[in-house]
């Protein structure tokens, strides 16, 4: 379903990894490892298509993700390493406004709901500002709740959060895989799945 066929990576003068292929299906996940700076990021925002790689192809249903544009955004959430929170706004209007611009709708229940399976009940309407960085990651994972979405790609899912919301996050991506979601992540902390996981290494 997610197929990455000969991918080369350059970012400046290095090039960081060649020749990557992988095959992803309903209910595979596919964990990212590597060292600092050795491209793990960068293979994830060639996934969802904000860097073009500099050769090899990503294909989405046997499509490449370029043609199918918007059809495959549709399909895809994802959660990068800035967590795009606005400060000024409070957790719920936050999650709103998120989803507004996926031109999803969401009633303010639901968003409390999942603003309290992230464990944020009581704190759905502090700013942002006023959050810590734990609780600021769980707002955004809060979307993982909310968006229906078949690919999630998560960029260090697990930074800032405590045992108790690790095991939560882990919970929610296991669901996911057994309702044939797929997931592509990295983190640098251990991390184990009921599902199928496939890992790859990038750098050298
Ligand atoms: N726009 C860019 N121009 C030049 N080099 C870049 C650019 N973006 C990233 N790099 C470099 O590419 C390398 C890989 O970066 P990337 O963020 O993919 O690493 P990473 O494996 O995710 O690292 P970390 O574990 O620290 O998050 C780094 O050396 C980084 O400096």
């Amino acid at each position: 379903m997610l197929e990455a066929i000969n991918l080369d990576c350059v970012r400046g003068e290095r090039r960081l990894f060649h020749n990557l292929n992988f095959q992803l299906k309903a209910g595979e996940c596919l964990l990212v490892r590597g060292e600092n700076g050795s491209g793990k990021t960068s293979l994830l925002r060639m996934l969802v298509g904000l860097t073009p790689p500099a050769a090899g192809a990503i294909d989405w249903r046997s499509s490449p993700i370029k043609k199918l544009g918007d059809e495959y955004r549709r399909e895809l959430l994802y959660c990068g390493h800035p967590l795009g929170l606005k400060d000024d706004l409070s957790a719920t209007e936050n999650l709103i406004f998120s989803m507004a611009l996926t031109d999803e709708l969401v009633t303010q229940d639901a968003v409390y709901e999942a603003l309290g399976k992230a464990g944020l009940q009581g704190r759905e309407h502090l700013s942002v500002r006023a959050l810590s960085q734990g609780q600021k990651r769980r707002v955004n994972l809060a979307r993982l709740l909310l968006q229906k979405r078949t690919l999630w790609v998560l960029d260090e899912p697990l930074t800032a959060l405590d045992a108790q919301a690790s095991q939560w996050v882990v919970r929610v991506i296991d669901q996911h895989l057994s309702d044939g979601g797929i997931a592509v992540l990295t983190t640098h902390q251990d991390l184990t799945l009921a599902g199928t996981v496939h890992v790859i290494r990038v750098g050298v």
